[in-house]
Formats: C-alpha cells, structure tokens, sequence
C-alpha cells in the first residue's frame, strides 16, 4: 500500500513537473534554515507547503525543512541545473533576508558544499559521460555592489560595463576560465572568495551587501553532426533583502542599503510584468535584472530558492519573503528554448588546444 502511495505520488510529481516545465514557470523552493539556538517558528505540513504561526499557508514548489540536507536540496534542483548541458538557459536565485542561508544553500562550505560546486561536479560527470560530443565548460563570476559590476575573477577585480544586443547581453573584458576537473573548480572558489574578501575590505563593506553572480556556459559539439549547442548556468546569490528603516542604516550602508532595495525591487517589477504578459518588462532599471535579462527573458528555465529564519524574531521579513516567493511562482516564462547552432566552426576549446587560463571573451 505505501509502495502504491509512493509511485503514485513519485507519478504525480513527474506529471507537475513537466506541466510546470512547458508552461516555463520558474520554480520556486522554499527552505528554512537550520538554527539550534531558537525554536522554529514555522510549520511544514508536507514537502510543498509551510505555516506561519497566524495559520496562514504557502504553497511552493517544494518546501525544504531545517533538516533537509544540501544533497537532498540538490537533488530537486539537478534536473533543471542539468539541462543547460542539452543547450538551456538556466538561472537559479536566492533571495532572502540577511542570515536565514542564501550564501550556505548555494556556496555551503567544505564538508557541506551547496548548489555551486555540485552543480560544476554533476556537469563535468555528464559532459564526461556523453563521449561522443567535444565539451568545454568556462567559468565567470561577478559581483554588484551599489550598481557596479566587478569582475571577481580578474586579479585586479576590474569593473565591467554591460552592453546589450537584444535579449543578448555582453560584459567585455570579462574573465572566463576553463573547467576540466575538481581541482579548477576549487581554485576559481578559492580565487573568487579571496578577490571578493579583498573588494569588500576595499570597499569598507561585508560581502552580504553585494549580489555575486557565478556563470558557467556549457558549449558542446557534436563529434559527428558538428552541430554545436551552448548552454549557461547561471546562479545568483541575491544581497540580503531586509529594509533599510529595520537596519537603521546611515551614511554609506544606508546607500549600499538603498541600492540592494531598488535591484531586488526592480527584480520583483521584472517578475510582476513577466507575469501580467506585460509588453514591456523592466529590465533595464538595475545592473541585477539586465544582467539577469538572458536567464529571465523568455527562453530559459529558472529557479528561485526563497531562505527563511525559523526564528519569530524575523517573522516580518520571512513573510514578506515568503509573499516575494509565492508572487514568483507564478511568474510564466515561457518554454524554454534550446540554443542549438547547426553545423559550423565551434568555438569549443577541446583537448588538444590545452588549457587556456583566465582567457576572455
Ligand atoms: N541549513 C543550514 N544548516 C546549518 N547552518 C546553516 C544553514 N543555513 C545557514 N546556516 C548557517 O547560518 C549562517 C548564516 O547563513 P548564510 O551566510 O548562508 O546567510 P545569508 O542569507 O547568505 O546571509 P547574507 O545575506 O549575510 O550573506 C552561516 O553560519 C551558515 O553556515
């Protein structure tokens, strides 16, 4: 009997799913950090649902409780994280107040690691598998601080203008660099954590009060149709969402307070005119959602992780995150395209060209 409830409910949410992936919603999990120093003040009745202490539920996606390990919240987010190898736009984002685990769910750190390094390992394993096309996968990794892109990968953390062609954006000067294997991708975290500690000592701040966007595009070409195929993940670690007047912020917090609220706000505008089928969506207002238009505007797959604290201390803004949440849910982006090329001169660096470090676009 519980074997029948099982499959039947493992069917049901296969079936969600691919609904949810041909009307191109983005995909919102909710997640409520572990912290044994208070009492958890929300409840979680099943896997896609959570209550406030007022009886009011949400409904996500998926609801990942205190207890939920970094595999567990990787697992739900592998499909959509593994399409970008067939050629998809993906973005992932989390959004959430100060504290409540955005920077633990997608950096995590060395015995938990997040959905950042898994999500290279899972591609790198896949890329391996499917021998008969040439992979190449690249890293880039930025960061906006009070509006201004910094490239966290060059030595001299370089500040990068944003230009744009259509849904097309370009940061030129940007720094990629190749990823083949474990070790690379433990040395672009550990070149970026270090830049971004010495950008924010720079800078007078906390690297809480920056967005940090980590890009990796995924080209293929297929061995014999040389048909080639470029993906790119994108995952965004959103700058904590709490309001200045709470914050108490004066002189440059309150300006780097102010600049966090008009992105994510300009964020939620984005959503909001997704969602209403808008002619115009808003993109444009913050270095954030430009940045973001290729993984938002129209031929992508998303997912947004909402953090929580399960601390009654912070109710206000886990409610108010949870409302941003539930607004993202649905927010309908279409069905996600491929970016397949036929044929022609691939710009896949495969084996025998080495390995080009710190190269640019
Ligand atoms: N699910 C969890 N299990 C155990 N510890 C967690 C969990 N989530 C967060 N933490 C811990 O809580 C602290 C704050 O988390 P984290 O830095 O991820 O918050 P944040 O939302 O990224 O904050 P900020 O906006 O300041 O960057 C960290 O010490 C982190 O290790």
């Amino acid at each position: 009997m519980k074997e029948l409830y099982q499959r039947e409910a493992l069917q049901r949410k296969l079936l969600y799913n691919k609904l949810q992936e041909m009307r191109g919603n983005i995909r919102v999990f909710c997640r409520c950090r572990h912290d044994n120093r208070v009492s958890c003040s929300l409840e979680f009745p099943n896997d896609q649902e959570v209550r406030l202490p007022d009886g009011r539920k949400m409904k996500f996606d998926r609801v990942f409780n205190p207890h939920t390990s970094q595999e567990e919240v990787f697992e739900d987010t592998k499909p959509i994280i593994t399409s970008c190898v067939d050629g998809y736009n993906v973005c992932i984002l989390a959004y959430g107040q100060t504290g409540s685990g955005k920077t633990f769910t997608m950096q995590g750190n060395h015995q938990q690691p997040g959905v950042n390094i898994r999500s290279i390992q899972e591609l790198l394993r896949i890329c391996q598998e499917r021998d008969n096309i040439f992979f190449t996968l690249k890293a880039s990794m930025v960061e906006i601080y009070n509006d201004t892109i910094q490239d966290i990968l060059s030595h001299d953390v370089n500040q990068l203008e944003l230009r744009s062609q259509g849904n097309k954006i370009h940061l030129p000067g940007l720094t990629e660099m190749l990823v083949e294997n474990l070790d690379d991708i433990n040395e672009i975290m550990d070149l970026g954590e270090q830049n971004r500690s010495v950008a924010s000592t720079k800078m007078n701040s906390t690297s809480s009060r920056s967005h940090l966007i980590f890009m990796i595009t995924v080209e293929g070409q297929d061995k014999a149709s040389g048909a080639v195929s470029t993906g790119t993940l994108t995952l965004c670690d959103l700058a904590g969402s709490e309001r200045v007047s709470k914050s108490e912020a004066q002189g440059q917090r309150l300006t780097e307070a102010a600049a966090i609220n008009k992105s994510l706000s300009s964020l939620g505008q984005v959503f909001t005119a997704l969602r209403t089928g808008q002619l115009h969506i808003p993109y444009r207002n913050s270095k954030l959602t430009h940045i973001l238009q290729p993984s938002l505007g129209g031929d992508a797959k998303a997912c947004l992780f909402v953090a929580v604290s399960p601390d009654e201390a912070h109710l206000s803004e886990t409610s108010s995150t949870l409302q941003f949440g539930s607004n993202a849910r649905h927010v309908a982006l279409g069905q996600a395209k491929k970016n397949v090329r036929e044929k022609g001169p691939s710009t896949a660096w495969n084996a025998q060209e080495g390995k080009s470090r710190g190269s640019r676009r």
